[in-house]
């Protein structure tokens, strides 16, 4: 039995000439919290898009195994191109034909992967609950009919909802926020309110880009506690990109390094912050600006 919740293997992004990322590979273990660092430009951004299935990656495999549960190719469900030696197999074709014209990142998410942004991406002008409902359409019953005439099943569906919605806000210190608008939220709340949101959806994996960007030290302590929170009472695994780097060495259990698209060293976070490839490429620079 594989020991990962997410396995990338010998992942590739190219942009027109650039090569973003160059053979990626590493695992995510279930219930750890893993840090993705690295220069500006590293890459992390677009690794982190092809996670989520923002990117289709042009190279390489990953794959999501839920303890349990069957594994999810997630290149595969963002509808791949059909090439010449797909006719060698022709059995795969449909398959491929079938995510091509119904695949996206929509599977992605229903696989169980959910994202915040670097910058954050809330409905401005909804309330904070309406923010949290939103978010769960694909768990709430969709049908029309169900919804004209208020069906048992769709008001149940709704009351769930809600009350995941109320469950998620309390753990994230935002239930008085409930019925505010969530641009007038302070800033520090904005970010919480991301992640409540990525909750409700009820992710195996949740990908956090910068949780800790703008926030002030009491913030990021407060922060760093509700992550810690979600991996131990929660069983959530996290992935995350952080250039707080107190915070990424407190926090995680294993720390993957980009640089210039390469995975340059990976590790415990002592382990990583002692390796001379990473204090030369990242963290001399921090060290020496300190
Ligand atoms: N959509 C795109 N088209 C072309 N190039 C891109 C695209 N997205 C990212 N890149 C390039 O890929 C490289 C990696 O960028 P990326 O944003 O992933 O880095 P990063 O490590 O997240 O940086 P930062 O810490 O500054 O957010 C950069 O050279 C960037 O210009």
């Amino acid at each position: 039995m594989s020991a990962s919740l997410l396995e990338i293997r010998d992942l590739s992004m190219i942009f027109g000439g650039l090569t973003a990322l160059s053979n990626v590979s590493f695992d995510v273990a279930p219930g750890s919290i893993t840090a993705l660092i690295g220069p500006n430009g590293a890459g992390k951004t677009t690794l982190f898009n092809c996670v989520t299935g923002f990117y289709k990656p042009t190279l390489g495999q990953m794959r999501l195994q839920p303890p349990g549960k069957t594994p999810v190719n997630l290149v595969a469900v963002l509808g791949e191109p059909l090439r010449a030696t797909d006719f060698t197999a022709p059995g795969r074709i449909p398959r491929k034909l079938y995510f091509k014209l119904f695949g996206g990142s929509h599977r992605v998410a229903r696989a169980g992967v959910a994202r915040t942004f670097q910058n954050i991406r809330l409905f401005r002008e909804m309330t904070v609950m309406e923010n949290l409902l939103v978010a769960q359409h694909q768990q709430v019953n969709r049908n029309p009919i169900a919804g004209i005439i208020k069906s048992p099943g769709f008001r149940r569906s709704e009351r769930e909802a809600i009350a995941r919605a109320a469950y998620w806000l309390e753990q994230l210190d935002l239930a008085d926020a409930a019925n505010r608008l969530a641009g007038e939220l302070p800033y520090g709340h904005q970010r919480r309110l991301e992640i409540a949101r990525a909750l409700c959806t009820g992710p195996k994996l949740i990908c956090l880009d910068e949780p800790a960007a703008g926030l002030n030290p009491r913030e990021t302590e407060a922060l760093s506690t509700i992550i810690r929170r979600l991996r131990d009472e929660h069983g959530v695994t996290v992935f995350l990109i952080e250039h707080d780097m107190g915070l990424v060495m407190e926090i995680s259990d294993h720390v993957v390094v980009l640089d210039h698209g390469e995975v340059i060293a990976q590790g415990k976070p002592d382990e990583v912050s002692k390796d001379p490839v990473v204090l030369e490429a990242y963290l001399g620079v921090e060290a020496s600006a300190e």
